[in-house]
């Protein structure tokens, strides 16, 4: 996140203290059954700063959707793991980064396990474009602001009730 501040300009501290210094940082370990096309992680965009994705080396099953609105395989490169940009980095960031909406499919004759770390804000923290991202962008917030807590609550209780 420091490397992150940097290069958006900020000093290396921008998310830590009342933004991210008491991060809630979560790992899940996730199981997708193998040859299942019906369910696996439907599409969605991260809720918090960043993710990193540890994923099976040899399991194809990780989609991203580019620009042009069609699904793109992320396949796994060994030894590396996906970073999945969250939705209060791209408020933070007033756009310049984006929270690319994912999808999970496992359609391998393979049982697929992947380990998420998902690094958060503080819970309670209110979220809005830095004034230099803002400056980079143009000068005009694009988001409003929001309160990490409650856009997760929001986006879990629509994803799984
Ligand atoms: O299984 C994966 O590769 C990603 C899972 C995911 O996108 C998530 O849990 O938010
Ligand atoms: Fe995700």
């Amino acid at each position: 996140m420091r490397g992150i501040a940097l290069a958006l300009g900020g000093s290396p501290y921008e998310f830590e203290g009342e933004r991210a210094g008491d991060a809630f940082w979560v790992m899940r370990l996730i199981g997708y059954p193998e040859l299942r096309n019906d369910i696996g992680c439907g599409a969605h965009t991260d809720y918090g700063l960043l993710t990193l994705v540890n994923q099976d080396d040899d399991i194809n099953a990780l989609q991203v959707r580019n620009l042009s609105g069609e699904w793109i395989s992320a396949p796994p490169v060994p030894g590396t793991f996906v970073c999945n940009i969250g939705d209060m980095l791209k408020i933070y960031s007033n756009g310049l980064y984006e929270s690319t909406l994912h999808q999970v499919i496992n359609s391998s004759p393979k049982y697929r396990v992947c380990v998420a770390y998902f690094y958060e804000t503080n819970f309670d923290t209110a979220v809005e474009p830095l004034d230099i991202c803002k400056q980079k962008t143009g000068g005009a917030k694009k988001f409003e602001r929001a309160v990490y807590g409650e856009h997760l609550v929001s986006k879990v209780q629509t994803n799984f009730v």
